[in-house]
């Protein structure tokens, strides 16, 4: 199933919440035609549908908690594969979230070529996700679960950073700059990428 994949470029994008992954992504994709996959957004089609397993996933986000690894890595699987035919490469922002999750990756779909670093400080990433909150509509933009979710990026989510970082493959932008000055740092990024 994932032979359809091999030989595809994969970037890792990796940040914060309201970090500015999601913008820098839509960018990324007008520029170099890449898939955009982010796992928050597979999640929520899922929970919107009304399902018995959106109602679970519901419940964890709104918390601010990581969904179980499977559930996630699967559905990014999936999403990968039904897109395989067109696809030059794809962007999945927002996974991996803890290293588990990029080990996991790597063992059933394969490695990144690049893990893009979407820097942004705490007080900013609050500031817009509550920015965002007032018409996102989504559950998990409030000031409790915002704070969650900074404290478990923080603690599960950098280290993914370092674990890669050993490899040569990470880029970092500063995304405290306006956004088209952020996506000057991510197309560098993305035209020295092997
Ligand atoms: N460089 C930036 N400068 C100012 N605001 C930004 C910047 N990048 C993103 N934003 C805003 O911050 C919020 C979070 O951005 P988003 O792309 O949804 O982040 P993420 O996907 O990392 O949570 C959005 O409202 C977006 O418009
Ligand atoms: N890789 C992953 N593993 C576990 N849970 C995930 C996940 N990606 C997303 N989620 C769940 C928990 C997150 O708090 C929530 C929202 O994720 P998101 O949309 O990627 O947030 P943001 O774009 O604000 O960084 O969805
Ligand atoms: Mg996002």
């Amino acid at each position: 199933m994932a032979d359809k994949i091999k030989g595809k470029k994969i970037i890792f994008v990796v940040g914060g919440p309201g970090s500015g992954k999601g913008t820098q992504c839509e960018k990324m994709v007008a520029k170099y035609g890449y898939t955009h996959l982010s796992s928050g957004d597979l999640l929520r089609l899922e929970v919107a549908s009304g399902s018995e397993r959106g109602k679970n996933l519901q419940a964890i986000m709104q918390k601010g908690e990581l969904v179980p690894l499977d559930t996630v890595l699967d559905m990014i699987l999936d999403a990968m594969v039904a897109k395989a035919d067109t696809s030059k490469g794809y962007l999945i922002d927002g996974y991996p979230r803890e290293v588990k999750q990029g080990e996991e990756f790597e063992k059933k779909i394969g490695a990144p070529s690049l893990l893009l670093y979407v820097d942004a400080s705490g007080p900013t990433m609050v500031k817009r996700l509550m920015k965002r909150g007032e018409t996102s509509g989504r559950a998990d933009d409030n000031e409790e679960t915002i704070k969650k979710r900074l404290d478990l990026y923080y603690k599960a989510t950098e280290p993914v950073i370092a674990f890669y970082e050993g490899r040569g493959i990470v880029r970092k932008v500063n995304s405290e700059l306006p956004v088209d000055e952020v996506f000057a740092a991510v197309a560098k990024a993305v035209d020295g990428m092997k």
